[in-house]
């Protein structure tokens, strides 16, 4: 494979020479740290990859905000990068996928302020903010219907909320000028296409939108947003497409010069980043290890998209309720399956934040350049280094994390809990550092752990992760949810599946392939076509158990607590 990952900052490879003339793929993921592209063949092989770092601005505790047109300009950047020294008229569709945060925008489309320093460039409230927490609990404490389908309790990071903290907040110089808000993902597809249609995954899983009944008019009048009733959802959307569905002419003239691309290619109705990343690996092709979900229904698969935050992505046949967890979402993410979407608010963030506040941290950075490594590579080797002959878990006999510092997402679904640091001793030394790092990692695999227990109380039945993100390139983190929850690790040989996910979306919309799981249903037949094989190319994780670790200990005391 030519492709090498360029994580550590900006850049570019660009594929060999001996590439078979076919056609292309442009995949465009916005995360919430950076944006990336790929260019992707046929058989879903990424080709070229590129990444640019996105601006981020935190006004306050809890404000986290974005630019719109920041984020459209690294997309051009990195959507340049990845198709130099191609002929672009090979590439025949562009599918994106982003966070799901706020965007918002006037009746001429641009850019609105979300901020009470009238900001303009500052115009998406991102997914993680948390401003609207008074806006949320009034909302739960409606009880209305629609909240049965986001596991009883709606997250402060969706998009109601929000919007009603703007009407709140900024009437005058945000809420009244406003003509359109948009989930990020459509956000995207409109500035390619000029279509304002949103795609079904961002309104049925951020909005409240039911693919089977539509808006809840009762809803929005019940929470005080009765304006969008009025002008029949004009704002937020009143037409919607499934993902991967082709929009309008295409990609306009505009964008087409913006990003580098033929005008008129096929553009996809997007995804939000997690459902791309649970498509580019949900599917996978598995035969041969052992696994014990070979031959098992896919619904036997739980895809974990972990990145900044974690997503946990299962698709099950019937409509499955969680308490605490997102959904059912019909077609949200593999068309005709329901999706559940646990979560964990911040996780790579988490570890960053733990690992960079430590007195420790410039020692570990000098160290850490010094060897060329990354700072998680370094400690991942220094924690081999002093676990002895002891499996590594056992470091943390005496330390303990609850990893809630920004709330719980799932299945707890309680914005306001916090986190928590047991067994800290006057030392800050460089082992201390390595083992809070530890802590923290095992923390996170534990409420994945959570997670899938209630998943399973309610009905489904996994025996398989299946990883990707950011978080997914550490193997310590890798290694410590295979030992925690039990259960088989499966990374895709395509580290970048997100982008593989987006890719999908635009083959799907070229016309190329007749729907997104389309690969999936051939493969499962046994048919090797030309096809986009996303189900192909696993390497096998890790299994192995760590049975009776004493790091069990907090968690199934708080489990026990949280259950009584
Ligand atoms: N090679 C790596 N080793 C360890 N952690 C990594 C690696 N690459 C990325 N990460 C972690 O993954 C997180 C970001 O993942 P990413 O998928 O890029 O996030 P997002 O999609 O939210 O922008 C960060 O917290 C970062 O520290
Ligand atoms: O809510 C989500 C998906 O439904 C994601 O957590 C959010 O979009 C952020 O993703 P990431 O951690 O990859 O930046």
């Amino acid at each position: 494979m030519m492709w090498e990952q360029t994580r550590e900052g900006a850049g570019t490879t660009m594929p060999g020479g001996d590439q078979e003339p076919g056609s292309y793929y442009v995949g465009v993921d916005v995360g919430t740290g950076s944006v990336r592209a790929a260019l992707v063949d046929q058989r879903g092989i990424i080709l070229a990859f590129a990444d640019q770092p996105i601006n981020r601005w935190e006004p306050q505790f809890n404000h986290h905000e974005q630019s719109s047109e920041d984020i459209w300009a690294a997309c051009c950047v990195v959507t340049k990068q990845v198709v130099q020294g191609i002929d672009v008229n090979q590439i025949r569709g562009l599918g994106f996928d982003a966070t799901c945060s706020l965007v918002v925008l006037d009746k001429q489309f641009r850019p609105l302020p979300v901020n009470h320093e009238g900001e303009s460039h500052r115009n998406i409230i991102m997914w993680l903010d948390h401003r609207a927490v008074s806006q949320v609990h009034r909302i739960n404490e409606t009880k209305h219907r629609v909240l049965q389908c986001v596991g009883g309790v709606m997250s402060v990071e969706m998009q109601a909320p929000k919007l009603l903290w703007l009407k709140e907040n900024l009437r005058e110089t945000c809420w009244d000028k406003a003509g359109h808000f948009f989930d990020l993902p459509d956000f995207l597809s409109w500035k390619a296409t000029g279509v304002t249609a949103r795609s079904l995954c961002s309104l049925v899983c951020k909005w409240t939108y039911s693919a089977e009944k539509g808006w809840d008019d009762s809803f929005w009048k019940m929470v005080g947003l009765e304006d969008f009733v009025a002008d029949n959802y004009s704002k937020i959307g009143n037409q919607m497409l499934p993902p991967g569905a082709s929009l309008g002419n295409g990609l306009t003239p505009e964008a087409a010069k913006d990003l580098g691309l033929p005008a008129g290619i096929a553009v996809a109705a997007s995804l939000i980043d997690a459902h791309a990343g649970g498509l580019g690996v949900i599917g996978a092709d598995v035969r041969g290890y052992g696994l014990a979900c070979e031959g098992q229904p896919v619904t036997s698969r739980l895809a974990v998209i972990c990145g900044t935050s974690s997503c946990h992505m299962g698709i099950s046949k019937d409509p499955i309720f969680v308490p605490g967890v997102w959904g059912p979402y019909f077609s949200a993410m593999v068309p005709g399956f329901w999706l559940n979407e646990g979560g964990q608010s911040v996780t790579g963030k988490l570890i960053d934040h733990m690992v960079q506040g430590h007195a420790a941290f410039p020692e570990l950075q000098a160290k850490a350049t010094a060897r060329c490594q990354s700072v998680y590579a370094y400690l991942n080797s220094h924690l081999d280094l002093i676990k002895k002959a002891r499996p590594v878990g056992f470091l943390t006999v005496d330390l303990h994390v609850w990893p809630d510092f920004h709330g719980n997402r799932s299945p707890l679904a309680d914005l306001t809990l916090k986190g928590m640091v047991t067994g800290l001793k006057l030392s800050q030394d460089l082992d201390d550092l390595a083992i809070l790092y530890l802590a923290t990692v095992q923390a996170i695999a534990f409420g994945t752990r959570l997670i899938v227990e209630a998943m399973e109380a309610a009905g489904h039945s996994l025996s398989t992760l299946f990883l990707c993100g950011g978080l997914s390139k550490n193997p310590l983190f890798v290694q410590t949810h295979a030992d925690i929850t039990g259960m088989p690790v499966v990374l895709s040989q395509e580290a970048e599946s997100v982008l593989v996910g987006a890719a999908v979306l635009g083959a799907c919309a070229s016309g190329d392939f007749t729907s997104v799981q389309n690969p999936l249903i051939r493969k499962t037949r046994g048919i090797r076509t030309s096809t986009l094989l996303w189900v192909c190319w696993f390497k096998l994780g890790w299994v192995t158990k760590l049975s009776g670790s004493s790091v069990e200990q907090p968690y199934l005391a708080i489990r026990r607590q949280w259950q009584e």
